[in-house]
């Protein structure tokens, strides 16, 4: 696996700079609930994108937006100028792979097995060819085994190609989720939350991996906690609030917004003490601790009257 960051755009047939992703005016309403608003995000191509915002912040909704899980009450996504389909498995098709926060993979099969299923959209053989197991479905299935093996390969996993999917520790469940969603040939790749739960090793390692899918020619969406991850790896920031984009920009823009840091630690209160009042009362406190020392042997004052 590569660590090179430079942008060859190899395989997607998109020349950098030239919009992959184009979210426009996306909004998601739950009957009164609007967990999404009004929201515009571009992806171009040789780009890695960040997502964040607080909890429920509406990241994933957005995500089910972008991918046919859910249809927008408002809005349009285009992915490479056409709007993509309002059905999950015509968005893979179209070339948008995602990964899911909660691991689904399908725990009794195989790892290799695992990203062949993640093969079906790019495979052109039918249901008769599959059936009758004619020279052109072994032709086709031989081709998918190698490319799924050459994916296994690309995310550290080829050795462990005939393990059960539920053997394996979580964070290579989590990479084999990217092999599987990678099979799909896309030219976007959605991550939702690819760290959570990893040590800090593992969430090294997939932040190399995440730079070499990039450095195939895949850009890639990562909704993700881990600051540190997000800071480092993307080339644009877009953090959500409510609902609502609230900044976007690079990292260190990002990073140096007041309200982005407002928006994770909660505004103050209203009557909250202002920087002042704190320094009086910590002088306040301080006077008495230097007080107390000198004045506890001697005579009580006013409180023994
Ligand atoms: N299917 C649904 N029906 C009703 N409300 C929903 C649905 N899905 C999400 N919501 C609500 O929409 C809001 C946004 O949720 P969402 O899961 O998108 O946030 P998030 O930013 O991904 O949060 P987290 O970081 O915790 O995963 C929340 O208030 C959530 O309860």
């Amino acid at each position: 696996m590569t660590t090179n960051t430079t942008t060859q755009d190899a395989t997607s047939g998109t020349t950098p700079g030239q919009s992959v992703l184009d979210a426009r005016g996306v909004t998601m309403r739950f009957g009164g609930l609007t967990a999404v608003r009004n929201v515009d995000l571009q992806v171009n191509s040789g780009e890695i994108v960040g997502l964040i915002g607080p909890n429920g912040a509406g990241k994933t909704t957005f995500f089910n937006c972008l991918t046919g899980l859910y249809i927008p009450t408002e809005g349009e996504v285009r992915y490479k100028g056409q709007v993509l389909p309002p059905k999950s498995f015509k968005v893979t098709a179209a070339g948008v792979a995602r990964t899911f926060q909660n691991i689904r993979l399908f725990a009794n099969m195989t790892v290799l097995e695992n990203v062949l299923v993640g093969r079906h959209t790019r495979t052109k053989e039918g249901l008769w060819s599959a059936l009758l197991r004619g020279p052109g479905f072994h032709k086709a299935e031989a081709a998918s085994r190698e490319r799924a093996m050459e994916l296994l390969e690309f995310v550290g996993l080829a050795d462990k190609a005939e393990h059960l999917a539920r053997n394996l520790p979580y964070g290579e469940q989590r990479k084999l989720e990217i092999a599987r969603a990678l099979a799909s040939e896309p030219g976007l790749l959605l991550l939702d939350e690819p760290t959570a739960g990893m040590n800090p090793q593992e969430t090294r390692a997939t932040e190399e991996l995440v730079f070499a899918i990039r450095d195939k020619g895949i850009a890639v969406l990562v909704i993700e906690h881990d600051m540190r991850f997000i800071f480092n790896l993307c080339d644009r920031v877009a953090v959500l609030v409510q609902g609502e984009k609230l900044v976007e920009g690079d990292s260190a823009t990002v990073q140096g917004d007041e309200r982005v840091v407002a928006a994770y630690l909660g505004e103050p209160f209203e009557d909250a003490p202002g920087k002042e009042e704190i320094a009086e009362v910590e002088a306040a406190e301080a006077h008495a601790e230097a007080h107390s020392d000198t004045t506890t042997d001697a005579a009580p004052e006013e409180n023994d009257r």
